[in-house]
């Protein structure tokens, strides 16, 4: 089967399953407005009580870190009322297929990357050399990488020859196959994609990354998804060197309902990320997801902050981190990949968060990242709204990527 029909069997759906998914959403509007009028609100709230007795007794038991201001005991661990998660509005819970994301969160780098193979093909007769140079630069203008490129363009060069291609129409859906292979590469996507759990208890996930790249906003949406997913989510707030980004955790704490442990701004981060841990474990959380500051400019003080706080973690959650995921911000492209080297130096990165992805017409970054850096994409931004954070998956990127294509594909199909 071709691969451009593998993709829409999988991704676009029939207008019988859509008319299906239509029904089932006004199924469920009606029930929220039934609820709303049960004076119930739409998202569950959550009223949350600290066993302060048994966080006191885990400090007593020697917090790793002497320095934390004991005058912050009282606030370390912040309870949101019931009425404090209801602000994310039911337009940002609407339903939207994993399809439909990757489509429109990829469109700029579809309407730039389409447009340029489009015209490629266009002005090419037969396969030649000078198309494969000049798709070469069109996959570099997309931020690919050059070594990636380099390699990708010898397996298609292979793959051409080998199936004897002559019209430059069908290198396109070729061109679609080796991104997803080049992704993958040898190992198979079960392996790579989505995020360690602990089956045994309390999963921890470990934050990193530079200022700005939309850590605290990636941290927000991902307590959102997971809480949605009936899981008890609790938050770290370890960024205690950039001014606001405590009380900006706090927000996403409040957003969407989940409590956040914090200490004052300038206290030490792995004493804030120790205490995470005993909240989360007194209150039976099945996820802490800790934030952490990105000191780039002294590479030193960064991996000491950061093999400090990995000690902590292991030492009181022995497995743990389940994850250390860094964020990268897609739109500061080539730079995204040298903070990338500069992380992975200072820690064992398990996973890349690119966030702001729909704000790239180089989408090309995540093949990048995955192929020189040997790192997994494993969540993806795709938006600012809470639900726009979305599971890496290479046929779905793709799919984002050549949509127009494939429903090209379908009229070809069915005016054959
Ligand atoms: N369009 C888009 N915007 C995003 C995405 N992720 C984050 N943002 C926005 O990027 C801006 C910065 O994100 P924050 O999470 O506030 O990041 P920050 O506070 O500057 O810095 P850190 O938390 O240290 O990364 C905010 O306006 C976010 O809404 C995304 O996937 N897509």
């Amino acid at each position: 089967m071709s691969f451009f029909k593998k993709l829409k069997e999988k991704f676009v759906k029939g207008p019988e399953e859509e008319e299906e998914k239509r029904d089932e959403n006004t199924e469920e509007e009606e029930t929220e407005v039934e609820a709303e009028a049960d004076g119930n609100p739409p998202l569950d709230g959550e009223t949350e009580v600290i066993d302060d007795g048994e966080s006191d007794e885990a400090e007593s038991k020697g917090s790793p870190v002497e320095e934390a201001p004991a005058e912050d005991e009282e606030e370390q661990v912040q309870v949101f009322e019931e009425s404090s998660s209801v602000e994310v509005t039911e337009d940002e819970e609407e339903e939207e297929t994993i399809a439909s994301k990757f489509k429109k969160g990829l469109s700029k780098t579809r309407n730039s990357f389409s447009s340029k193979i489009n015209d490629l093909v266009a002005r090419y007769r037969t396969v030649d050399e000078d198309f494969f140079e000049e798709l070469e630069e069109v996959l570099i203008s997309a931020d690919v990488g050059v070594t990636t490129v380099m390699e990708m363009i010898e397996e298609l060069e292979m793959e051409v020859k080998r199936r004897n291609i002559q019209d430059p129409q069908k290198v396109k859906e070729v061109i679609s196959e080796k991104l997803v292979e080049i992704y993958y590469g040898d190992d198979d996507a079960g392996d790579i994609e989505g995020l360690v759990e602990n089956p045994d208890g309390l999963t921890i996930y470990l934050f990193v990354g530079v200022n700005g790249v939309g850590k605290t906003t990636t941290i927000g949406k991902l307590a959102h998804r997971l809480k949605s997913e009936g899981k008890n989510v609790t938050l770290a707030a370890g960024d205690t060197f950039r001014a606001g980004a405590i009380e900006q955790l706090e927000e996403w704490g409040k957003r969407v309902g989940v409590n956040v442990t914090k200490h004052s701004e300038g206290s030490d981060p792995a004493a804030v990320i120790y205490d995470g841990i005993q909240s989360a474990k007194s209150r039976q959380a099945d996820v802490l997801i800790c934030d952490t500051a990105g000191r780039l400019q002294n590479k030193v003080n960064l991996m000491n902050e950061l093999s400090k706080v990995k000690r902590v973690i292991e030492r009181e959650a022995p497995g743990a981190p389940h994850e250390v995921l860094l964020v990268l911000d897609a739109t500061t492209g080539q730079n995204a990949m040298s903070q990338a080297k500069t992380f992975s130096e200072a820690t064992d990165v398990s996973g890349i968060v690119l966030s702001k992805l729909d704000g790239t017409a180089k989408g090309g970054i995540v093949l990048a990242i995955r192929n020189e850096l040997d790192i997994p994409v494993k969540l993806v931004g795709l938006g600012e709204k809470v639900t726009d954070l979305e599971t890496f998956d290479a046929h779905a990127f793709v799919y984002g990527l050549f949509a127009d294509m494939i429903e090209d594909y379908e009229d070809e199909e069915k005016t054959s």
